[in-house]
């Protein structure tokens, strides 16, 4: 199961948005655990928190820094801790990690070896440095979007208080992963700022952070934190509760005056968007998840555009910008595969150009050889239509981003025949419909896709990432 239905199932089953921080912090330890051992006391107080909070909360947060300062001890603590959180809770690690070169061997051991749900991230190394986490699609980054820190103040609202960077760092980080992968993490005692994040990132979970250091006005914070569904919103147990014999009590107490508050402000907000679907589908496509990503690296644009065949379409599909997303594009070449496997071929070809990087990735996956017919022939140089070995009666698969026509493969496939080679088999991303398979067929060629328009249509209203306009403009086209 994945980070987002674990945490939502979770959120259902103790009807919580409470998350706990379980920090081994020697100077907030209670007095009660003072005559044992360090290490020995605050593990006893981890596990009485845990104990007494897993009735009530959604999810669980250590910080990896108050372990790590405990020496080895304190991960031999990290261990026995995450070994005593309930298994259907998830685990948020605050890592709050940065380092680029470190980013793929820490997700490995976080996600792997110490399996925590998610981690959150600091977004100064930008989407290289968070690509190597969202390469486990079980699991979830949250994005450091801003702090109640007053000396970060001169950076978050870098250049001015209009347009602040800490806006710009919500606005980028969407484009790294999809909803159900990258949350936000958001440390403020000021409600509007939340607000302002919010109606940017309408589709976000956030993890809202210090919001009860200046007494925090819990009704203001849950007005502009939550979504229009009354959720998408992570609210920590105030840290000075944890100290509290009485804990469980005062737990259930906050999480009562939360739910109260919720219904209150859904109540009084109530429209009809407030029941629309937004993630949660009855018959989620399978890969709903790439389906949305493609949506939001802006592979799928709305506009007047001419197409190769001279058509104008409202909308254009540009799945050249996979290749500047490698997560993105890892999901997209085991997509390829999961087709391909069933084929029987020697070689694989690209379509030039927007193909080519695809076919490379695969040749190199399925360590299958590839060849291209060029587009055009070149005037100097060997002049060849086909690019790369291959020996005539071989059979070639073809690889193409999108059917709109078909008229790009069939050209493709006709020059590799020309050369002696055998073309049967068609695979694309996604096929536009209206008959081009139909159309391939009769041209002698089968041809399978991992998606088609209607499914990439139907999953993104269903989402609420397309207006009614938006949709309609695919299914009039
Ligand atoms: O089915 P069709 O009507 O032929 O349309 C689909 C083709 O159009 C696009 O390529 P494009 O001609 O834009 O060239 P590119 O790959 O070089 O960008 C796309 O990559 C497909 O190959
Ligand atoms: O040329 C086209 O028709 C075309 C190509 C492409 O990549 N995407 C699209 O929507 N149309």
């Amino acid at each position: 199961m994945n980070f987002f239905d674990k945490l939502n199932r979770s959120i259902l089953q103790n009807q919580s948005l409470l998350f706990v921080g379980l920090d081994p912090n020697p100077e907030m330890m209670p007095v009660r655990y003072e005559s044992e051992e360090l290490i020995a006391g605050l593990e006893k107080w981890l596990q009485f928190i845990i104990a007494e909070t897993a009735d009530y909360v959604c999810a669980y947060k250590p910080t990896l820094g108050f372990y790590e300062a405990l020496g080895i001890p304190g991960l031999e603590l990290l261990y026995k801790t995450l070994a005593a959180i309930p298994a259907h809770i998830p685990v948020i690690l605050d890592a709050k990690h940065s380092d680029l070169n470190t980013s793929t061997i820490f997700a490995q051991t976080v996600f792997t070896e110490w399996q925590v749900d998610a981690i959150t991230l600091s977004p100064y190394t930008g989407q290289d440095h968070v690509a190597p986490f969202l390469v486990y699609p079980e699991k979830a980054v949250f994005i450091l979007c801003c702090t109640s820190n007053p000396g970060a103040e001169a950076l978050q609202q870098y250049p001015t208080n209009e347009s602040p960077l800490y806006l710009q760092v919500v606005k980028e980080s969407k484009t790294w992963g999809t909803p159900e992968q990258l949350g936000l993490e958001v440390g403020t005692t000021n409600a509007e700022v939340l607000a302002l994040i919010r109606a940017i990132a309408p589709e976000r979970i956030i993890m809202a952070r210090s919001i009860w250091a200046k007494g925090g006005n819990l009704r203001q914070i849950l007005e502009a934190g939550l979504n229009d569904n009354g959720d998408g919103l992570l609210i920590p147990v105030p840290q000075d509760m944890l100290g509290n014999t009485q804990l469980s009590e005062e737990v259930e107490s906050l999480r009562a005056e939360i739910n109260q508050l919720k219904t209150e402000i859904i109540h009084e907000n109530s429209t009809c968007s407030v029941w629309f679907p937004d993630v949660c589908f009855l018959n989620q496509h399978p890969y709903q998840d790439l389906i949305l990503q493609l949506y939001d690296i802006d592979c799928i644009m709305f506009g007047s555009f001419v197409q190769a065949s001279g058509a104008i379409f409202p909308y254009y599909i540009d799945l050249r910008k996979i290749i500047s997303n490698p997560q993105v594009f890892n999901q997209v070449l085991t997509a390829y595969e999961d087709i391909l496997k069933n084929l029987n071929f020697d070689r694989l070809a690209g379509i030039p150009y927007g193909s080519l990087p695809t076919a490379t990735g695969l040749a190199l996956r399925l360590h299958c050889p590839m060849i291209f017919p060029r587009k055009e022939v070149k005037a100097h140089g060997t002049r060849r239509v086909i690019e790369g070995n291959f020996h005539p009666g071989e059979t070639v698969v073809v690889v193409d981003d999108i059917l709109i026509s078909g008229k790009s493969v069939m050209e493709g496939a006709g020059k590799l025949e020309s050369a002696g080679l055998n073309v049967n088999d068609i695979v694309v991303l996604i096929d536009h419909e209206q008959g081009v398979k139909d159309r391939l067929q009769q041209n002698g060629y089968r041809s399978h896709s991992v998606l088609t328009i209607s499914e990439i249509t139907n999953t993104l209203y269903q989402a609420g990432r397309i207006n009614e306009e938006q949709f309609l403009a695919f299914a009039e086209s």
